[in-house]
């Protein structure tokens, strides 16, 4: 039987209430809100976020984007959004998991995983043990000193995002530089669940209509 399964959309970096509305109008699965970060472009206020938050409706997802590793602070975070996602741009404890799913049991975590080289299989695969919803493989660099935890637009190597892939039980997203020209190329070689995308589908900083709609083509097509 033919296969109906698309690979989802999370349109992330969303920074106004129009925005949101456009990535929904044009078929994002799940919004991305960025907290404060060390680095990178696509910050928005809690407040704002918050606001994104109320105005999106079922089945959207909202991911509430981290860099906090401390329990106490990622839930106080969480309770500033009230995004129903929690993507974890960071390292944490291996007991972090288990923790925020006791104090909050509605709320699903994705880990993020800076794909550098063959260890990051093992920490993917770690992270799922640990307690991990959903995985989201993406280009940063946390070993900087000044860390880069997103949002970089480069590729990083899709070799072994497709292992992980390959052996993780749960669902798995690719982010880090995809755009109109390679996300097919992205698809066939990873076979991820789900895409995330930043600055592949925006101009002057801007969600750019046109891109996110060549982008969706390309993706339902
Ligand atoms: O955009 C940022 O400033 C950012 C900073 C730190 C963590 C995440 C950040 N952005 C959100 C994302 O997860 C991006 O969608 C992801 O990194 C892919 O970005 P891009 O390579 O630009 O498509």
């Amino acid at each position: 039987m033919e296969s109906r399964f698309r690979t989802r959309v999370k349109v992330c970096c969303i920074s106004s209430p129009n925005e949101a509305a456009l990535a929904i109008r044009l078929g994002a699965d799940a919004l991305g809100l960025v907290g404060r970060m060390p680095s990178g472009p696509g910050v928005v206020l809690d407040d704002l976020a918050a606001q994104i938050v109320q105005q999106t409706p079922p089945p959207i997802a909202t991911f509430m984007l981290t860099s906090e590793t401390n329990v106490t602070d990622i839930i106080a975070h969480q309770q500033r959004v009230g995004a129903n996602t929690v993507q974890i741009v960071d390292a944490v404890a291996p007991e972090t998991y288990a923790q925020l799913h006791a104090a909050l049991p509605a709320i699903k975590l994705v880990q993020v995983i800076h794909v550098i080289d063959e260890r990051n299989l093992e920490e993917a695969l770690q992270a799922v043990e640990n307690g991990a919803d959903t995985l989201l493989l993406d280009s940063g660099n946390p070993n900087l000193s000044v860390k880069e935890l997103g949002g970089t637009g480069r590729v990083h190597n899709w070799e072994i995002s497709r292992k992980i892939v390959e052996q993780s039980p749960v669902p798995v997203f690719l982010a880090g530089g995809l755009n109109i020209e390679n996300v097919r190329r992205a698809i066939d070689q990873v076979q991820p669940f789900g895409l995330d995308i930043c600055s592949g589908v925006r101009s002057n900083g801007q969600l750019d209509a046109t891109k996110l709609e060549a982008f969706m083509n390309v993706v339902c097509g």
